[in-house]
């Protein structure tokens, strides 16, 4: 599943700032590998399968002045593949937790997911909750309002998306790219830490080399007091 739409000279010499492992969390059937393809190759998934296990993708993406290469873990939501599944959780940077909009059931099990991937991931574990199948509203189960709330008393981010018009795929993965990046930049998160799900990639560590520190730089252009603000595609509705 490797990515290959939006290649480009410096990427096939892989040469990016981060490293960040994110994981793809939620139950069976709420699109979790078409978002992640449409995230990945701008298309949607016609007759996605149930996924066996894991599979892997990757992306990378440029915040700003930062490339950032995400390392994308698609987990199976089927019960009987749990303990495979949550294994891969260990030392994630990012999660995209995955309900469909359309079904209850899949929006009262988050709280169980969120718990494995605080218990397993990285200490600093960033969390966008994504109400995936947005383009069928006239078969809503979960009201934006009820979602936002959880999210909210949750601590994670959330919008809604869909895979099948790839209307807001692209922000969960940016949003919590940034969220990361700030962690790193406020001292939080220490990328050579072992199980903090991020590494440095060559860019970075060639800028080290040359200045002998690190500088982040600004993320957007828009940065200010201490504050940095990510430009996310139109019409996001993301708290
Ligand atoms: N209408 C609509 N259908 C979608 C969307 N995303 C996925 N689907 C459909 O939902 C079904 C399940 O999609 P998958 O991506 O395979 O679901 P999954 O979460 O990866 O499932 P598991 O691998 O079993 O965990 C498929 O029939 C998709 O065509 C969407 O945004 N809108």
């Amino acid at each position: 599943m490797a990515n290959d739409y939006d290649l480009d000279a410096t990427e096939l010499l892989e040469t990016y700032d981060f490293l960040m492992k994110y994981i793809i969390i939620g139950e069976a059937g709420t699109g979790k590998s078409c978002l992640l393809h449409q995230f990945t190759h701008n298309s949607f998934k016609e007759h996605s399968q149930h996924t066996i296990g894991v599979e892997f993708s990757s992306r990378t993406v440029k915040l700003g002045e930062k490339r950032i290469k995400l390392q994308l873990w698609d987990t199976a939501g089927q019960e009987r593949f749990r303990s495979v599944t949550r294994s891969y959780y260990r030392g994630a940077a990012g999660a995209i937790l995955v309900y469909d909009i359309t079904s209850r059931a899949s929006f009262l099990n988050l709280s169980r997911w969120l718990a494995d991937a605080r218990a397993l991931g990285s200490p600093h574990l960033v969390c966008v909750l994504v109400g995936n199948k947005a383009d069928r509203e006239e078969d809503r189960e979960v009201e934006w309002a009820e979602a936002s709330r959880w999210a909210a008393e949750n601590d994670v981010h959330f919008l809604e998306a869909s895979s099948l018009t790839g209307d807001n795929v692209e922000a969960p993965f940016l949003l919590c790219a940034r969220s990361i990046l700030l962690a790193i930049e406020s001292g939080a998160l220490d990328p050579e830490k072992a199980g903090s799900g991020v590494s440095y990639g060559d860019r970075a560590l060639r800028r080290v080399n040359s200045s002998s520190r690190l500088s982040f730089g600004s993320l957007s252009g828009s940065r200010r007091k201490g504050t940095v603000k990510l430009r996310l595609p139109g019409g996001n509705k993301c708290c």
